[in-house]
């Protein structure tokens, strides 16, 4: 199954995590990037495909002390920016999908996102027909995803990881096609890790 671009949410060990995985048909020539301590940005290997399409290349992953922030593009700093000026983690999610809205490209492709704060998690998505931001329950052992296309409603998933490094991998591992490239974030030492994964070198 072809589901494009997804976020993940879930709790191991006592650690909640967010994660983001590209596929693509279009614009497989991608990787991700540690671009500084707080972010991973998803960028194009070459840059003459920015010309084709604004929506390939984006701050994926945002941390802040008590928050990671994970998206499928440009919404990602500014549901950081909401969360850094006090803005609970829904609103800050609902207020940025609604003015960001769907990719006006030829399907109409959703923004999604997710939110990890200390002890909870929020996934988010706004497509051609609507908009849904909810908190989900992460109990040890939980996972949720949603994706820009066929996974558009938020769904379990199973999945179990030990650090950033470790869930990019499994990301990058699940069973949909087209896997391009990964990243994660995970709870350390009172905030969080950043890891990426770029297929098998
Ligand atoms: N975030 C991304 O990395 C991303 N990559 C591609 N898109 C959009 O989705 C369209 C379809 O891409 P694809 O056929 O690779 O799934 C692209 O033309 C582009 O408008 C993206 N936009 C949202 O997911």
């Amino acid at each position: 199954m072809y589901v494009g671009r997804f976020v993940i949410i879930g709790k191991t060990n006592g650690k909640l995590w967010a994660g983001y995985r590209v596929s693509s048909r279009s614009f497989p020539n991608r990787y991700a990037v540690r671009s500084n301590d707080m972010t991973v940005a998803i960028m194009p290997r070459d840059v003459k495909d920015l010309e084709k399409s604004p929506y390939i290349s984006y701050n994926t992953i945002k941390i802040l002390p008590t928050a990671a922030v994970v998206t499928n593009g440009s919404h990602t700093d500014p549901i950081v920016e909401k969360i850094a000026m006090g803005y609970p983690a829904r609103d800050a999610l609902a207020l940025t999908l609604l003015a960001m809205d769907y990719e006006k490209d030829a399907l109409n492709t959703p923004r999604i996102a997710a939110v990890v704060t200390k002890d909870s998690g929020f996934l988010g998505i706004v497509t051609k027909d609507g908009i849904s931001v909810s908190e989900l329950p992460l109990q040890d052992g939980d996972c949720y995803m949603v994706a820009t296309y066929e996974k558009t409603t938020f769904s379990k998933v199973t999945l179990e990881a030990t650090s950033a490094d470790d869930l990019a991998r499994k990301m990058y591992d699940l069973t949909f096609e087209k896997p391009v490239c990964s990243a994660a974030a995970y709870q350390k030492d009172g905030g969080f890790e950043l890891g990426t994964y770029n297929g098998p070198q």
